[in-house]
């Protein structure tokens, strides 16, 4: 059954690489007008999940749909609705700036005057007009990145794929792409955004499926994932020379579920309680002992990863 709120249904999806299996009954279903996220470490399947959807990949099993139709290598009727910006920059070099957007702009819209709306306007909203005769070998890094996504964004699409858009990009750049992604949402396009990074992705999304090896292990809003672990918070304080005695103690305090301990780095995890920042600074009190620094972390969507998975997201 198809829900015509939704985006894309992707139900049960296998693809496998020769003896790789990159997806393994992947299900997504992304909402219409959300910033979906698809949150995952490198080689989780995000870009086979992209290149799937979009039909430039065959794959072994299951079902897409996009706009509540099945998605085949012909639905030129939906690719049309669709832009898609890659992390690698994807321009010609003997092309400039306006040529480049009209040509990747030229292969939805026909009309010229409609065309060349379109192509200035994009330029304005990535803030690339001044540059519109430069080809992009003149270009800097960051106005690059802001070419390649004018390109994906020109014909106006109602979903929009971004891969990873900000993979070695400067932070203020970084910023500026986030802001332009919440401004397209605003403006009514569905976004779907991969990233490993999860800093971004709680940032930007309304909801974030989070992928593990070719499998949706987690999906919510930030706020539901972080509800799904038993984690809390976690403190860590710098602190040299603790027996093994005083971190046994330490064990059998309230709400405390791990402890590790290296390199003057002792990091607690607690689910639970009020006061436990408290009651360790008491302990430390008790035994005289002295720290420095003492950080206190809400949890993160690397918590929620390494809870589910065993591992740090950025492995
Ligand atoms: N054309 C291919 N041939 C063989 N294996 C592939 C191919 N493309 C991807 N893979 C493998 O499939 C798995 C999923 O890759 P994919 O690129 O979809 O992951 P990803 O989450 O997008 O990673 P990244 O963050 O590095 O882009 C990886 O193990 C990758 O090595």
């Amino acid at each position: 059954m198809s829900n015509s709120e939704n985006a894309i249904e992707v139900t049960n999806l296998v693809k496998r690489y020769k003896d790789l299996l990159a997806l393994d009954h992947f299900s997504l279903t992304v909402k219409a007008g959300e910033i979906l996220g698809l949150l995952g470490p490198n080689g989780s399947g995000k870009t086979t999940t992209i290149n799937c959807i979009l039909s430039l990949l065959t794959f072994d099993k299951g079902d897409i749909k996009v706009f509540g139709k099945e998605m085949k290598p012909d639905s030129y009727d939906i690719k049309r609705e669709i832009g898609v910006v890659m992390q690698d920059v994807a321009v010609f070099d003997e092309l400039t700036v306006y040529e480049n957007i009209d040509y990747f702009c030229g292969l939805y819209i026909k009309d010229k005057e409609k065309r060349r709306k379109c192509v200035e306007e994009t330029m304005d909203f990535v803030d690339i007009a001044d540059y519109r005769k430069f080809l992009p070998k003149k270009l800097s890094g960051g106005l690059l990145r802001r070419l390649n996504i004018a390109c994906g964004i020109a014909h106006k699409p109602k979903l929009i794929f971004f891969d990873e858009p900000t993979v070695a990009v400067d932070p203020q750049s970084r910023n500026r792409i986030l802001e332009g992604i919440k401004r397209l949402n605003e403006e009514g396009a569905t976004i779907v955004y991969t990233s490993h990074y999860m800093e971004e992705v709680e940032q930007l999304c309304d909801r974030i499926v989070i992928m593990d090896k070719g499998k949706s292990v987690a999906v919510g809003t930030k706020e539901e994932l972080k509800k799904m672990i038993k984690n809390t918070e976690t403190i860590k304080v710098e602190v040299l020379g603790l027996t093994g005695k005083q971190i046994s103690e330490l064990r059998r305090q309230p709400h405390m579920y791990e402890e590790e301990y290296s390199d003057g780095m002792l990091t607690l995890r607690y689910s639970g309680g009020r006061h436990n920042l408290v009651r360790l600074m008491e302990f430390f009190k008790e035994h005289d002992i002295s720290f420095g620094r003492v950080v206190t972390e809400l949890p993160t969507l690397n918590d929620v990863f390494l809870e589910i998975t065993g591992k740090e997201l950025r492995d």
